[in-house]
């Protein structure tokens, strides 16, 4: 039987419908979530997430602001605009867009963002408070997969998760929280010797190496979920994901497709986050008596 097509887009209209219904309760009672996210050059990738990311926020009721600075900004531009955005009550969710210029240093920036309004969990605060299982903002691409494979029923407690790939922004990241969700978990990486035996072994198998249809169906056991976070514009404009998708089909259970799944789920967990730094925000208001 061929794998069954995950439902990126149904997932992700409800749930953020569900974020509007909330964020339009938190208005009501006095704070509007804002997120502020700044840009640096002109990658055009970078500058269509920024765009659906604003353009998200506006659907669901978030305030939202755009920064964007031209190439040559220095690194000291760039936190004096992080300080300002930390001090702003408008604001509850500041991220970057990564990539940055190479002349500014990503860790410099990111420590420089209030740990209350980091949003992508890019803070060593917030890494290691989701490491040791404290409360902190879910890191927005790996936590948008957990949604994707709760909200289809599939059990992870027990169950073998392979990652492949070990980016700070997602691979490490997607493995902690398969980790904490009780999953057995392997990373596999560029050095990792036999990765077809390996991946072979997986219940859930996660792509995120950055390599055009990696994955094959030598790579799948017969009947695992396969999830693609894998974003890769080929030469042709199209945009493909690390799984080959047409080869894993009679193989997987479960497929992602690229885009339209983990993509989209990234941008909604951002929303989620924007809203509970809100909340976290207007709750710390009341303890004070503001
Ligand atoms: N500060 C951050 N920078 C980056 C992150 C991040 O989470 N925080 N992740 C990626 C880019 N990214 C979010 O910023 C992102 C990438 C892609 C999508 C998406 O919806 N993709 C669509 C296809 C879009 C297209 O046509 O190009 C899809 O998959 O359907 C959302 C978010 C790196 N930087």
């Amino acid at each position: 039987m061929p794998a069954q097509i995950i439902n990126g887009k149904e997932i992700v209209s409800s749930y953020r419908a569900e974020i509007k219904e909330q964020v339009q309760a938190l208005t009501s009672s006095g704070t509007q979530p804002g997120l502020a996210v700044v840009i640096v050059g002109e990658d055009p990738a970078s500058q269509v997430y920024v765009r659906n990311k604003a353009k998200s926020c506006e659907e669901a009721g978030i305030y939202s602001e755009v920064h964007r600075l031209p190439v040559q900004t220095s690194e000291a531009e760039l936190l004096q605009l992080i300080r300002q955005l930390n001090d702003n009550p408008r604001i509850h969710g500041i991220l970057v867009q990564s990539p940055l210029p190479k002349h500014i240093s990503e860790e410099r920036v990111v420590e420089e963002i209030a740990v209350t309004k980091d949003v992508d969990c890019f803070h060593p605060t917030n890494v290691g408070n989701v490491s040791i299982g404290k409360d902190a903002p879910l890191p927005c691409t790996p936590a948008g997969v957990i949604q994707i494979l709760k909200k289809i029923n599939v059990p992870i407690a027990g169950k073998h998760a392979v990652v492949i790939g070990r980016s700070n922004i997602v691979g490490k990241p997607m493995a902690m929280l398969l980790l904490r969700e009780n999953a057995t978990v392997t990373i596999c990486h560029s050095r990792t010797a036999n990765l077809e035996e390996i991946t072979r072994q997986a219940d859930i198998l996660v792509a995120a190496v950055g390599k055009a249809k990696l994955v094959r169906k030598e790579h799948v056991k017969p009947g695992a979920v396969v999830i693609d976070v894998g974003m890769n514009r080929l030469d042709t404009g199209k945009l493909a994901g690390d799984v080959d998708f047409d080869d894993v089909l009679d193989t997987a259970g479960y497929v992602t497709p690229v885009p339209g799944c983990v993509g989209p789920m990234t941008i909604t967990i951002l929303l989620q986050n924007t809203l509970e730094a809100a909340r976290k925000f207007a709750e710390r208001q009341t303890a004070a008596g503001v």
